[in-house]
């Protein structure tokens, strides 16, 4: 019953009907009803009228009756006694009617009244109706007369009469009893009749003799009694006033007279209308209460349909939506006991992605309930969660690892959405994604070649330990390990043994250390060690760290070379040396150098007198930057000489800088802090613009042209705009190509061999001559040295230094010389201090010289100086 009230409310037309039915059935009642009552009415008016007809009937044959007995004993006196005699026996009998009611008179066989009663003016009614009727009819039926008025009477009167014969049964004349019309509606009551009823006679002329139609009297009407009487029962409209009434008519027994009584219709019906009125107000009150109640539910009907229908709309949609889309959905209905407390959840619907999910069917799901299906559900929160948006709606959404079997995935993604009766649960598997963010991650926070933790997640891990560290009172070691000869490895053996050599290291290192430990690549050869819960005494620690310098000094075997290098290891611990990552950091990189420092292959714990030189570096970093815009750096320059005849032929650029407050910084002090922070190429920009114009400026002096030979660094070397800016100075000084020399290192040159040959060959087209410097202490190649267009080498001081008493170096010098000979190349000792060792490399070759012996680096105005003489 309620799904079908629910069927009707929903649809909209199906309401006007049941409006329509139910008008319909308002208004046929109501009508019928009206129309039973006008029925009942009708009936009891006609009986009403057959009621009156029957007692007027009655009346008037009283009345008549009474006339005919006057006339009867008026016509036996008359007869009896004569005309004349007749009345005056009569009054003395007390058989005469009132005169106020009847006039009686008695008219002779000429038609000449002879007596009347009261007594009236004689007069002749021969001519008269009745009279003639009397006289030309021998019977003695009463004759009665239509209302009329004759010379002895003004008023108008019904004449009732009858014949008078003689003995011989001729005609004596007639005997004649007037009585008024009134006489006979004198009965009308209108309690009964009311104020339009009827009481009438009629004649079987159809004239009417007698009429009352409320007060008023009349007479002489025509009647259609025929049809008067075939409409007995029904109300048929009077023809002298119009007025429709229920007539009836009933013939008076002996008489040709009919008596006639109409009740008025509307009179009669008036109850009735009134009633029917009241009926047809409250009928049409009735409707248009329903109408508008169902308008307004129509309205709200229609209202929800719209609703209903959009929401139909939009789950159509959703479901096509949900079909395509790559999530599962579940539309989940709440189950509810009694007490409306939600119990479990149904599956109203799944999309074909929720069925992959679960391995499931649509049917099977919808066969069973959330809770039968997953019961972990109960037990792991999800129940809750799908019942709190049931209840307060609301969105909730969540990632994180699958915990239930039933769900084929790794990880999830679910949102639930609070619906009507229920939830909508969107769930994707972000399995592939989880593993592509746990890929980034690992890429963001490891080294890709040793797969270490990278800087950014070693500084994280220290910040972690330190504040556990902080909370528990406990140290955290921090070491900084840098392998001692990696670049040599590098630049030998090549990029892939690098990386080899790395990798091995990283994975001693590895070995050597706890789970919880963290050992870490900060790039290129740099290691970082963080051991948290450790003992800050360094005895204790000692023997780990010594265990990490033993592993990674153990052979290793590389493109087929076995090699041994060694890491230098600087160590802080918190919270002695650091309560910060940045100070611990700083300070193990510190303690590091110092290991560098003290012969590598060794681990230096941290001391405060280490910071000094830190600050020492920082402090001069700082103000190398200020050097250059405050023109402390300049240039000196030291001769270079022919050792066959014994002339400078050039001089080799070497920066100075004047600081204000330290005097002169050497530049084995500043140019490595200017390689670090890259000042470097400012500055040998400046320096090659300043020989350049220097060496110019001499020639522009007159003085002899000299070859100035200016020292490249690395990281000039790998500077794109190398050989622009060697342009761009040799063009703004002036100077001749040919005139500038360029001093590459063995190891610079050799780090990318084909790199440096296209360099070399781009400078060396420029008319630039370059020579390899402090050669010897590198490891070059002899195949691609053979390839470098360089015109000069030049034996490192550290060879020349004890060529006199080392047999070792004058070996190694020989060869160079010998190689550069062959390799069609000068060779140039440096560092040359003595005369023994000039006359060694004299002797043995070298074709040139510079050193303490000839001249040390001297300021421009004093090579002029030196210069002048040969001119
Ligand atoms: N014991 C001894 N030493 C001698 C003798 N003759 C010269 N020296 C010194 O040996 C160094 C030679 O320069 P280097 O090997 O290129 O080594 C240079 C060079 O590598 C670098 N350097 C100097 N000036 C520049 C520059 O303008 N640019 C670049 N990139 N490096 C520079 O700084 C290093 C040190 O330069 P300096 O202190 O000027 O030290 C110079 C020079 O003063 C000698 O007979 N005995």
């Amino acid at each position: 019953m309620k799904r079908w009230l629910r069927m009707c409310l929903e649809t909209q037309v199906s309401l006007p009907l049941f409006t329509v039915v139910l008008l319909a059935v308002v208004w046929a009642t109501t009508l019928h009803f009206i129309d039973s009552e006008a029925a009942a009415s009708r009936d009891m008016t006609a009986e009403s009228a057959s009621e009156l007809i029957a007692t007027y009937e009655a009346q008037v044959a009283r009345s008549i009756n009474g006339i005919e007995q006057t006339l009867k004993v008026l016509k036996y006196s008359a007869e009896r006694l004569g005309a004349r005699g007749a009345l005056p026996e009569l009054q003395a009998n007390g058989l005469l009617p009132s005169g106020l009611v009847f006039v009686v008179s008695i008219v002779d066989a000429q038609g000449d009244t002879v007596a009347s009663n009261p007594a009236a003016r004689p007069i002749n009614v021969a001519r008269q109706d009745y009279f003639r009727f009397h006289q030309q009819n021998r019977s003695s039926y009463t004759f009665i007369s239509q209302a009329m008025r004759d010379e002895a009477n003004d008023d108008w009167h019904l004449h009732f009469t009858r014949r008078l014969d003689d003995k011989h049964g001729e005609f004596a004349g007639v005997v004649v009893v007037e009585v008024e019309p009134a006489y006979f509606t004198s009965g009308y009551e209108r309690s009964r009749l009311g104020e339009q009823g009827m009481l009438g006679l009629v004649g079987d002329d159809g004239v009417v003799r007698a009429l009352r139609l409320g007060d008023k009297q009349s007479f002489g009407q025509r009647v259609d009694l025929a049809a008067l009487r075939s409409h007995s029962g029904t109300p048929v409209a009077s023809s002298w006033d119009g007025v429709r009434r229920y007539t009836e008519v009933r013939q008076l027994g002996g008489l040709r007279l009919s008596a006639m009584v109409g009740l008025s219709e509307q009179e009669q019906t008036a109850g009735f209308a009134a009633q029917r009125r009241q009926l047809l107000w409250e009928a049409g009150v009735a409707s248009a209460v329903l109408i508008i109640l169902a308008a307004l539910v129509w309205a709200w009907v229609w209202q929800g349909a719209k609703a209903r229908r959009r929401v139909r709309r939009a789950q159509e949609t959703y479901a096509a939506a949900s079909e395509s889309n790559m999530d599962a959905f579940f539309v989940l209905r709440a189950l509810r006991n009694k007490d409306g407390v939600v119990v479990d959840f149904k599956f109203s619907a799944i999309n074909s992605r929720a069925e992959q999910l679960t391995g499931h069917s649509r049917s099977e799901l919808r066969a069973q309930t959330l809770c039968s299906w997953m019961p972990a559900a109960r037990h792991n929160g999800m129940f809750e969660q799908l019942v709190g948006v049931t209840l307060h709606g609301g969105v909730h959404q969540e990632e994180g690892p699958n915990l239930v079997p039933q769900l084929r995935a790794e990880w999830l993604h679910w949102q639930v959405v609070g619906v009507e009766g229920g939830v909508v649960a969107i769930v994707r598997d972000i399995t592939e994604r989880k593993r592509a963010e746990e890929r980034i991650y690992h890429m963001a926070h490891h080294d890709t070649l040793t797969g270490l933790p990278n800087r950014s997640l070693i500084c994280d891990r220290l910040e972690q330990s330190l504040a556990h560290a902080e909370r528990n009172k406990e140290s955290v070691l921090v070491a900084f390990i840098d392998l001692d000869s990696f670049k040599l490895v590098n630049d030998t053996l090549g990029h892939n043994a690098g990386d080899e050599l790395l990798k091995e290291v990283a994975s001693r290192m590895v070995g050597c250390v706890r789970r919880e430990d963290t050992v870490g690549r900060f790039g290129g050869d740099e290691f970082v060690l963080v051991l948290p819960h450790v003992n800050d005494n360094p005895q204790v620690l000692a023997p780990l760290l010594n265990k990490i310098l033993e592993s990674v000094v153990q052979p290793i075997v590389l493109e087929g070379q076995k090699m041994q290098v060694s890491c230098s290891i600087g160590v802080a611990v918190y919270p002695r040396d650091g309560r910060d990552t940045d100070t611990l950091m700083m300070h193990a990189d510190a303690a590091m150098y110092r290991a560098k420092e003290s012969g590598k292959n060794n681990c230096q714990f941290y001391t405060s007198e280490m910071n000094a030189g830190l600050e020492e570096k920082l402090a001069l970093t700082e103000g190398l930057r200020k050097a250059l815009e405050e023109q402390q750096l300049f240039l000196a320059y030291q001769p270079k000489i022919d050792l066959h005849s014994g002339s400078m032929f050039g001089v080799e650029a070497l920066l100075r800088w004047q600081h204000p407050q330290r005097g002169l910084v050497s530049p084995a002090q500043f140019i490595p802090l200017a390689e670090e922070n890259g000042l470097i190429i400012q500055i040998g920009e400046w320096v090659l613009r300043e020989a350049c114009r220097q060496a110019r400026a001499w020639q522009d002096a007159g003085l002899p042209p000299l070859s100035v030979s200016v020292n490249v660094s690395a990281r000039q070397f790998d500077d794109p705009r190398l050989v622009e800016r060697v342009a761009a100075a040799l063009a703004a000084s002036g100077l001749d190509a040919c005139w500038l020399e360029l001093e590459l290192t063995e190891t610079m040159v050799m780090r990318n061999v084909q790199q440096s040959i296209a360099k070399m060959r781009e400078l060396e087209a420029m008319g630039i001559a370059l020579s390899i410097d402090d050669f010897g202490t590198g490891y070059s190649s002899l195949a691609a040295l053979k390839s470098f267009p360089i015109s000069r080498l030049k034996i490192d001081q550290s060879f020349v230094r004890d060529l006199c008493g080392s047999a070792d170096d004058q070996a190694i010098t020989c060869a160079i010389i010998s190689l550069s000979h062959q390799l069609d190349m000068k060779v140039i000792a440096e560092g040359v201090e003595t005369e023994q060792q000039r006359r060694f490399l004299h002797a043995n070759g070298c074709d040139e010289v510079q050193g303490y012996l000839f001249s040390c680096p001297v300021p421009a105005s004093e090579i002029a100086e030196m210069l002048e003489p040969v001119q």
